[in-house]
């Protein structure tokens, strides 16, 4: 991508994009939160916090839940973002039609496998999800499924390691792990 304007256009119409398509969902805590928040906070994370400046990975972040939880389809953002975009955001949305259990299995064997842009945007995705769980307890939640939670997040993070050091370390020690001893 060429240029200061054509970055800044295409990452406000990402924006723009994913908050009309997230325009009715919620956060699940008791504030209820506008979802959007997730996405562009996943987003903030990777420049913030990880240095990743890459414009594939941060559209891919802001739409990372699209088409996991909206009515968009993978041409859609294919025919308006690039297959690049598409190909990340494709390797991070679950199947809906899987049961819970096996979309978490499945996410526990394909991380290590992933592509380098994709484990950047599971690792911001988990690190937001892991801070939100601390800051409060999505409504319905008991104690255990936050420590099931916390652990499955291990069980992907571990396998996502040599991606990104800080990201890494910030999410060691909000699991209570070392990652490279283990
Ligand atoms: N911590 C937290 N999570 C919330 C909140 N509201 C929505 N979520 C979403 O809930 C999902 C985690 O809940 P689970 O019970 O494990 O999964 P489920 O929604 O698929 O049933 C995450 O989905 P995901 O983006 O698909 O991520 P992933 O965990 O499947 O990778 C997270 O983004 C909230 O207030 N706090």
């Amino acid at each position: 991508m060429a240029n200061v304007e054509e970055v800044m256009k295409i990452i406000i119409k990402c924006v723009d994009f994913a908050a009309v398509k997230h325009k009715d969902q919620r956060r699940k805590d008791a504030e209820k939160t506008p979802y959007i928040n997730h996405p562009i906070g996943v987003a903030k994370i990777l420049t913030e916090e990880a240095g990743i400046w890459d414009p594939v990975v941060i559209q891919a972040a802001i739409l990372h839940d699209t088409v996991e939880d909206t009515d968009t389809s993978l041409d859609e953002i294919e025919s308006i973002f690039g297959v690049e975009v598409r190909n990340v955001v494709a390797e991070v949305t679950d199947d809906k039609s899987l049961s819970k259990m096996q979309r978490k299995e499945l996410q526990v064997m394909n991380a290590q496998s992933s592509s380098k842009e994709a484990k950047l945007v599971k690792l911001a995705d988990k690190l937001y999800n892991l801070r939100d769980l601390k800051r409060c307890t999505p409504e319905g939640w008991d104690e255990v499924r936050v420590r099931e939670y916390f652990e499955w997040s291990g069980r992907v993070v571990r396998k996502l390691r040599g991606t990104n050091a800080a990201m890494e370390d910030k999410l060691c020690e909000i699991l209570g792990f070392t990652i490279l001893l283990e």
